[in-house]
């Protein structure tokens, strides 16, 4: 009987020991977990171009390098926000009023700010700073609807090694004059900024086209994102019946569309790589054609609270496989930190009746992100073969099990602490 050898350990590779928790990765793209792995005394295996090697039971290893003894913390995949507002960083905590009310008195005039290219950078090193104190590796971010403000953010998320989404914000209507962007102009906006950034850092940095929404986009500022979109195959990410005054505002002002979504639908906005925010107030029919195009959905259950928009009833994207991130919408969100998130999901499924687990929390604020952001094959879980973005936690010393760990980082977080954090194989917090 001939045995296979065992695949050689690239000169250079890091070893990291602890305990492991983390989803599985099905078969499939669009299934969002098969179930977690937890391994109480575990060896993770990064080789130097910063991919998993292996990650299995510290007793079975065949390394015989240094190793970096992390025990008793746990290492698990980096956290996934697939919604926040970068302008909104200063603001967060002044969302407590219905949601166009709060646009108007809060967002719009600190968002108006991001001219000022001081501002600009001293907002986003806070940003950064703050995701990767929280342990978000991977994010998709709203910039405000100024260019050089977004190449700011794109500089700042490039210096700190996350992995992320950007997007110029589109408006040009129903806001202030100065955030105004004409579709002649935010065309070649767009044009430079992709050019300069999507793919940088082999691909750990994309653009994303960032309509905000129906209200505050024209017909043809619309439609110019939706042919940006398919003429470099991006991600469009934009937000979706969050409040039932902006639906119904919506549906005055797009008169030949059948509901909110059909307003995407129509101008080419709804596909496959279509990310939609909130998603709460749609119809049978709204949610069929959503599952039908392949879209997904950023759950921000924080926010809904926050501005009293609704609970996102999220059996509905379940049952139809769509695929669901968890975002926190800083600043209507009141936290970076996903394992609150993770909280407020289980809350607000709660208020309709279903009682999701600690194990499906913590697969929709890793895995679940990753799919909803079609990263699930390079990020997500700690899989031989993806890239190795994750984190270091400690809990609490009575906290051993797989249960406990669950709980702590769903519901407890304030006992656990983030340590480190790695973005593919390199420690981006602390760093010196
Ligand atoms: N929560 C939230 N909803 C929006 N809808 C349009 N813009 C925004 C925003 O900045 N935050």
């Amino acid at each position: 009987m001939t045995t296979s050898a065992p695949s050689p350990i690239p000169l250079g590779t890091r070893a990291y020991r602890g305990r492991l928790l983390s989803p599985l990765t099905p078969e499939g793209s669009r299934n969002q977990g098969a179930g977690l792995r937890f391994i109480e005394d575990a060896l993770l295996l990064v080789t130097p171009d910063g991919r998993i090697l292996s990650a299995g039971p510290a007793a079975t290893t065949t390394f015989r390098g240094p190793v970096l003894d992390l025990r008793p913390a746990v290492l698990i995949p980096g956290f996934v926000d697939a919604h926040l507002h970068y302008p909104q960083t200063r603001i967060t905590g002044s969302a407590s009023g219905p949601l166009l009310d709060w646009l108007e008195r809060s967002v719009f005039p600190e968002e108006a700010r991001f001219d000022d290219p001081a501002h600009a950078a001293a907002v986003a090193s806070d940003f950064t700073r703050r995701m990767l104190m929280a342990g978000t590796t991977t994010c998709a971010a709203y910039s405000s609807a100024h260019a050089a403000a977004t190449d700011t953010l794109f500089e700042a998320l490039d210096r700190a090694g996350l992995r992320a989404f950007a997007g110029l914000t589109l408006m040009d209507q129903g806001c202030p004059e100065p955030l105004r962007l004409d579709h002649r102009e935010a065309l070649p906006a767009m044009r430079d900024l992709i050019q300069k950034w999507h793919g940088k850092g082999e691909g750990r940095l994309q653009f994303i086209v960032t309509p905000r929404f129906a209200l505050s986009c024209s017909r043809p500022l619309l439609e110019a994102a939706a042919q940006v979109a398919a003429d470099h195959q991006l991600f469009v990410q934009t937000h979706l019946a969050e409040s039932p005054a902006e639906a119904e505002a919506v549906l005055r002002a797009c008169p030949w569309a059948i509901d909110y979504l059909d307003v995407y639908d129509r101008l080419g906005l709804l596909g496959p790589r279509s990310l939609f925010a909130h998603a709460i107030h749609l119809s049978p029919r709204a949610w069929d054609r959503l599952a039908e195009a392949g879209a997904r959905v950023a759950h921000c259950p924080d926010s809904n609270f926050f501005l009293d928009s609704g609970r996102m009833p999220i059996d509905e994207p379940r049952r139809r496989h769509v695929p669901i991130a968890l975002g926190s919408d800083v600043g209507a969100g009141r936290s970076f930190d996903m394992r609150r998130a993770m909280s407020h999901a289980f809350d607000s499924a709660l208020c309709l009746g279903t009682r999701l687990t600690p194990a499906e929390l913590f697969t929709l604020a890793t895995l679940g992100g990753a799919t909803a952001l079609d990263l699930q094959g390079r990020v997500g879980s700690l899989d031989p073969g993806k890239e190795a973005d994750f984190l270091v936690v400690r809990c609490p010393d009575h906290i051993t099990t797989e249960e406990g760990i669950l709980a702590q980082l769903a519901f407890a977080s304030d006992e656990s602490t983030i340590q480190r954090v790695y973005v593919r194989g390199a420690q981006v917090h602390p760093v010196d």
